[in-house]
């Protein structure tokens, strides 16, 4: 009987700051059943939720059974008719015989909302319930952050995925129609799948192999942006300058194997010398797992890994990166644009009466004297409040596992410094023609205006860089419908509106050419911008520069808070 008092423990606990739904559960203390079964509790009923509440309604046994609150009936009643090995307890329990009392009465109304949904099978009716949820959820239900799937060309193809991880998997006109057994394959970023946010799928042997990669749309946009849709500069090379956990190394790593194995049947050959991609992170212990993904991705042929490595201490001059084209930057940011973490999934309760049983859908209002409030309100009681309980799935951000809380203006201005200056750092490599520059933050001060600072710096204008156009963008990429922004949008309540206000003075053209997302909305994507830099010709402009990177903003270097860093 733990795990439901377990569940019920987790669903009501506060929201802490940070952490997936999951590894709360993981790292609670205070839950006697093990982890796994409280997970798989909780997400099974609330795929559920809207058919249970309305059984449980229509038997009237909440009424019946004081004992039972609407959500611990909801945990109960889902195991009961739907767990194969139905309510976990003894049957001597006194929470177990208060719903197994009403057996006939639960069937026969469960039978009822099947016939009434028109569903044959049982799979059908989970669908149809998953799909009313969304209705009443709405659009900013947790149902469209997806689980985001990205198959590793390293290790193996979309084709052999689909005919074996997803084997038996239906594919999906839109986000929203996903289910268990749906599958999406996106339009904008190649090899990159969507599954309900509930399909466990870090168990499966694809994933613990390092064949499929869980990483969130929009963090695909840098690696592709860069590398295209086929190899745009074959033999050279490529480096990520802030790369750990390591899904952007391993992504352009992916890409490579891809265009390499391509380039080799288009010309009969057996394998030309490929991208060499050089990945590092100051952070000596972020560094670690990036070794560990890149080595799970199958990318250490291709990958050279520098451990604990600050970018800015690089010198682009060292033989090493002679043949470096391609830098993807992406530096710590924000991380205003992360979907938030109160991530618990939403579950639809029973009223503890139902309509025309004399109370359910009429504000009952109490009088002061009988415990109403100062307002007149009426006061909730203990299952009432439960009962508005609403908690919400995680969205899959891997690599972003930190909610944001708020940001003041000079914290924001700082890390704009450190943006610039890494970005700055990139375009003076000798051989580089392409850069891209990425954030998950929402800030207009870390996006365009980082990208427009970056283009009047010394170095971008004696080499000639300038933003790689959305014409001359990868396909998928030019099919994204978010631009670049020259106001603030505020998202929730993050930041100080006043406080961040900036002048953004890119041309229409560039403003084009760069790509954002957004939380919130349709696209299953979290806060994230990305912009490409690219420069035409090998020959520098006569400058007054040495060569150095013009860092007006030095003395910021060693502030103390470097922003979030995965
Ligand atoms: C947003 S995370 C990168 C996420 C990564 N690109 C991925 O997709 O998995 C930023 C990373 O940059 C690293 N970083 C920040 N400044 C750096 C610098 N100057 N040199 C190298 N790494 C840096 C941080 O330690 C952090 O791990």
């Amino acid at each position: 009987m733990s795990v439901y008092y377990d569940a019920v423990t987790i669903l009501t606990a506060p929201s802490p700051n940070g952490g997936s739904f999951k590894s709360r559960i993981y790292n609670a203390r205070t839950i006697k059943s093990t982890p796994a079964q409280v997970y798989a509790l909780i997400i099974e009923t609330s795929k559920w939720d809207i058919l249970l509440k309305e059984v449980i309604e229509n038997a009237g046994i909440l009424k019946l059974e004081p004992k039972l609150t609407p959500l611990l009936s909801l945990l109960l009643v889902h195991d009961h008719l739907i767990a194969k090995s139905g309510i976990a307890a003894k049957a001597t329990h006194p929470l177990r015989q208060a719903v197994e009392r009403h057996k006939a009465r639960l069937r026969g109304e469960f039978i009822k909302a099947r016939v009434r949904r028109g569903c044959a099978t049982i799979p059908d009716l989970k669908t149809a319930i998953q799909t009313e949820k969304r209705a009443v959820l709405g659009p900013s239900s947790a149902a469209i952050y997806p689980r985001w799937v990205r198959v590793n060309n390293l290790r193996t193809t979309l084709a052999q995925q689909l005919a074996t991880t997803f084997a038996g998997y239906d594919q999906v006109e839109s986000l929203a129609a996903l289910a268990d057994k749906k599958i999406w394959i996106d339009p904008n970023v190649p090899d990159l799948l969507a599954i309900a946010p509930g399909v466990e799928i870090s168990s499966s042997a694809a994933y613990r192999t390092g064949q499929v990669i869980l990483q969130d749309k929009a963090s695909c946009f840098p690696a592709y942006l860069l590398i295209g849709d086929e190899d745009w500069e074959e033999g050279m090379d490529l480096l990520d300058g802030c790369a750990a956990p390591g899904n952007k190394t391993t992504h352009m790593a992916s890409l490579v194997a891809k265009y390499g194995a391509d380039n080799n049947k288009k010309n009969g050959t057996k394998g030309g010398r490929k991208h060499h991609v050089f990945s590092m992170d100051q952070s000596p212990v972020r560094a670690k797992i990036l070794q560990k993904m890149v080595s799970t991705a199958g990318a250490d042929p291709l990958v050279t890994v520098l451990p604990g490595q600050d970018f800015l201490a690089l010198d682009p001059e060292d033989p090493r990166f002679e043949n470096v084209s391609g830098l993807l930057l992406d530096p710590s940011c924000s991380g205003s644009g992360i979907i938030g973490r109160d991530d618990v999934p939403k579950l639809v309760l029973p009223e503890t009466a139902v309509q025309g049983q004399g109370q359910a859908g009429k504000k009952r209002k109490r009088k002061a004297e009988d415990g109403g409030n100062r307002d007149g309100e009426e006061k909730k009681t203990k299952a009432e409040a439960e009962a508005e309980t609403v908690v919400q799935t995680p969205a899959a951000t891997d690599e972003n596992d930190v909610a944001v809380s708020g940001m003041d203006t000079e914290r924001l201005i700082k890390l704009s410094n450190l943006q610039t200056r890494i970005v700055e750092h990139a375009l003076a490599f000798p051989a580089a023609t392409r850069v891209t520059y990425s954030t998950c933050s929402v800030h207009l001060l870390e996006n365009e205006a980082v990208v427009q600072r970056i283009l009047a710096s010394e170095v971008a204008r004696r080499r000639g860089w300038r933003v790689l156009r959305r014409d001359e963008q990868p396909e998928g990429m030019r099919k994204w419908g978010h631009r670049g922004e020259r106001k603030e949008r505020v998202v929730g309540d993050k930041v100080d509106e006043e406080a961040v206000q900036t002048d953004v003075t890119l041309s229409d053209e560039e403003l084009e050419g760069c790509l954002r997302c957004w939380p919130g909305d349709d696209e299953g994507t979290g806060g994230f911008f990305v912009a490409g830099f690219v420069r035409d010709g090998a020959a520098e402009q006569p400058g007054d520069g040495d060569g150095e990177v013009d860092n007006e903003d030095d003395e910021e270097e060693d502030e103390e808070w470097g922003g979030f860093s995965d």
